[in-house]
């Protein structure tokens, strides 16, 4: 039996099997091979699932961001309006074959916006073009969903489907849970909270399943049994994502204020150029990037060229941004602005000093 077969009987005993407190241990073991399947369906190795290894566009810049959605909702547009890159865009579907790269400069900072095809339902199971853009969303630093406002809202809940199918988690965290594996001493549970959304013998039913007779897991917080399948399996991917309305252009104001409060979502229209400054405002929160000036003793900062760092980043890795070798030479660095304790002055500072966004920091060498 191939794979796909398989995954269609597993998905058809979880239809048939109805949900209790009885089924549960079955039913978690049944989502756990389910999940091992279709990792297998996604291998590039993999017969069975077509391959697809994605579409070779070299990562540049500080951050990377990819557009998702079904065809026509306006993505080349967008990339046209936002980068100096034109990627044609017309009123028929599938307009775009392939990755097209875009750089959007905001104050210093260099974000890769990438276009690509419209997928379509079932996209991760090989349809269309479809693996290969789902596998692009998976290098990506943030996902825009990108929805034509004139259509359902079902639109967006397909999309999600197809990103979760790959093992793509949005706007959620890793949950907090450690897995230890040993040889010997069987199977220890810890929590350190209550467990309401999976239990301890469903945990232990699912390690059964795959072969881990030994292991100590300790778990701190109140996680599903979907997402201890997703800790096990460990190639999940945890990303940020933007919803992103466009065409409101064609909606009425009451629609389009219904959509702009909903939680990570920003309504904009490409043709009106409405709301685009906002959405790139957005798109670097998103990203949960700082940027850091350097400065040189006695001159003023280099406000042209940022270093860009994931929010938390210390001095050390400000010195990895600028040179390889600085940090076996560094002394001690001054840091002015939010980070700095003694702002408006400069704060003198060790390696692991966290820095904030729009720092100045300069560096001191031995
Ligand atoms: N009314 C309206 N139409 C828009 C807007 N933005 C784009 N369009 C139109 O929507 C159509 C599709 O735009 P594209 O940018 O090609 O869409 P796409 O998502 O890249 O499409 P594919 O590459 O085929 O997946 C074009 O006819 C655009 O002119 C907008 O804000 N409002
Ligand atoms: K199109
Ligand atoms: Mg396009």
């Amino acid at each position: 039996m191939g794979i796909l077969e398989k995954i269609k009987d597993i998905e058809e005993e979880m239809a048939r099997t109805q949900k209790n407190k009885a089924t549960e241990y079955h039913l978690g073991l049944l989502k756990a091979k389910l999940a091992r399947y279709r990792a297998e369906l996604l291998e590039p190795t993999s017969k069975s699932g077509g391959g697809g290894s994605g579409f070779d566009v070299q990562k540049s810049g500080d951050a990377r961001v990819a557009l998702i959605g079904f065809p026509s909702v306006g993505k080349s547009t967008l990339l046209g309006k936002v980068t100096h890159t034109a990627s044609e865009a017309a009123a028929y579907e599938f307009t775009t074959l392939t990755a097209i790269p875009g750089v959007i400069e905001y104050s210093g900072a260099r974000i890769q916006m990438l276009d690509l095809p419209g997928i379509v339902e079932g996209a991760s199971q090989g349809r269309g073009r479809g693996r290969q853009v789902v596998a692009v969303a998976k290098t990506a630093d943030l996902i825009i969903i990108m929805l034509d406002a004139t259509k359902s809202q079902e639109q967006r809940r397909l999309l999600e489907i197809e990103l979760d199918a790959v093992g793509i988690r949005l706007n959620k965290q890793k949950p907090d849970v450690v897995v230890k594996r040993r040889t010997t001493g069987g199977v220890t549970v810890n929590t350190t909270v209550k467990l309401t959304r999976t239990d301890e013998k469903t945990i232990r039913t699912i390690l059964a399943g795959y072969k881990m007779h030994n292991c100590d897991i300790m778990i701190r917080e109140d996680i599903s049994t979907d997402e201890f399948i997703d800790v096990l399996i460990g190639t999940r991917k945890y990303t940020p994502c933007l919803y992103v309305y466009n065409k409101i252009d064609s909606i009425s104001l009451e629609q389009v204020d219904k959509l702009a409060r909903e939680p990570h979502s920003v309504v904009i229209s490409c043709e009106m150029g409405l709301n685009l400054d906002y959405l790139i405002e957005r798109i670097w929160e998103d990203l949960r990037l700082v940027k850091v000036y350097t400065k040189k003793r006695g001159q003023h900062p280099d406000l042209s060229d940022p270093i860009c760092l994931r929010k938390g980043s210390t001095i050390e890795d400000v010195c990895h941004g600028i040179h390889r070798s600085l940090v076996e030479k560094y002394r001690y660095g001054l840091v002015w602005g939010k980070s700095s304790k003694f702002a408006p002055h400069a704060q003198k500072v060790g390696l692991t000093h966290q820095v904030q966004d729009e720092d100045v920091v300069s560096i001191f060498t031995k």
